[in-house]
């Protein structure tokens, strides 16, 4: 089967830390594939690293099949990253934020045209936000912020979407929001790679999971990953209440 996503021995440092140590793992096409690992075993730094914003010291990735900044250029692939470089005090509403994942596909006018401006009020409604539409940023919750993040992606219609952490500081209301939403793409042939350390949710939010640190340690069913001999794997002790490993 072609993979949506593979990368091959990728090793990554920032100076004297290693980030990723000879990493491979292959991410199915039309599936919802988790991301799990404790903090600094080099999660950011993969999906960085797919999207080309970080360059590997060695290895290689290939996204839809192409290398990352074809892929990008492509629109093949959307990214939702962990910490938004927007600043929550910039006056842009929550239809901007979603249209900027239409940057891509507008003319050299940047004018939006009605299958951009379809896109950005589908997504929203798919969030669950489409009464906030004209709302500022900075006047979200963090939950109802990082929706309108994730709306940026889905209005960009990538084949590829990642998600790093973004359940992270949102409600439980926000979190089954995401969590349908990814399903549902994955349901209409997207692959979906989401970071997370909610395991709790893993079994409803995800098909396949990767234990990672620094290098892969499992790939598979997401009932093999939540094994406890698995999980001690990767969080490195006994896990008896699978949600303090998170
Ligand atoms: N810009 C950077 N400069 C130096 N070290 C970095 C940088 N970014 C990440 N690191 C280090 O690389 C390692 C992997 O970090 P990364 O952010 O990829 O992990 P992560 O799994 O996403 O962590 P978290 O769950 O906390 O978000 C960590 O040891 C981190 O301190």
């Amino acid at each position: 089967m072609i993979s949506a996503i593979e990368v091959a021995g990728l090793t990554v440092h920032y100076g004297d830390v290693c980030a990723l140590d000879d990493t491979s793992a292959r991410v199915r096409p039309g599936r919802v594939t988790a991301l799990i690992g404790m903090n600094g075993s080099g999660k950011s730094t993969l999906f960085r690293t797919i999207m080309g914003m970080t360059r590997p010291d060695r290895g290689s990735v290939l996204v839809g099949g192409a290398a990352p900044a074809l892929a990008r250029r492509r629109g093949i692939v959307g990214y939702v990253p962990q910490n938004e470089d927007v600043d929550r005090s910039f006056p842009v509403s929550v239809w901007d934020v979603a249209m900027m994942g239409r940057y891509g596909r507008l003319g050299p006018a940047r004018r939006p045209r009605a299958a951009d401006r379809t896109a950005v009020a589908g997504a929203l409604e798919r969030v669950g936000l489409h009464d906030y539409a004209d709302r500022q940023i900075g006047q979200l919750s963090g939950g109802q912020a990082k929706r309108a993040f994730v709306a940026r992606g889905v209005a960009q219609d990538a084949q590829i979407l990642l998600l790093d952490e973004p359940f992270a500081g949102v409600d439980k209301r926000s979190e089954a929001t995401i969590v349908r939403l990814l399903r549902e793409l994955a349901a209409e042939g997207r692959t979906v790679l989401v970071s997370t350390h909610d395991l709790h949710t893993l079994p409803q939010l995800a098909d396949e999971a990767i234990l990672l640190m620094r290098r892969v340690l499992f790939q598979g069913k997401v009932s093999e990953a939540l094994r406890p001999e698995v999980l001690s794997l990767a969080f490195g002790i006994d896990v008896v209440d699978r949600e303090s490993a998170a």
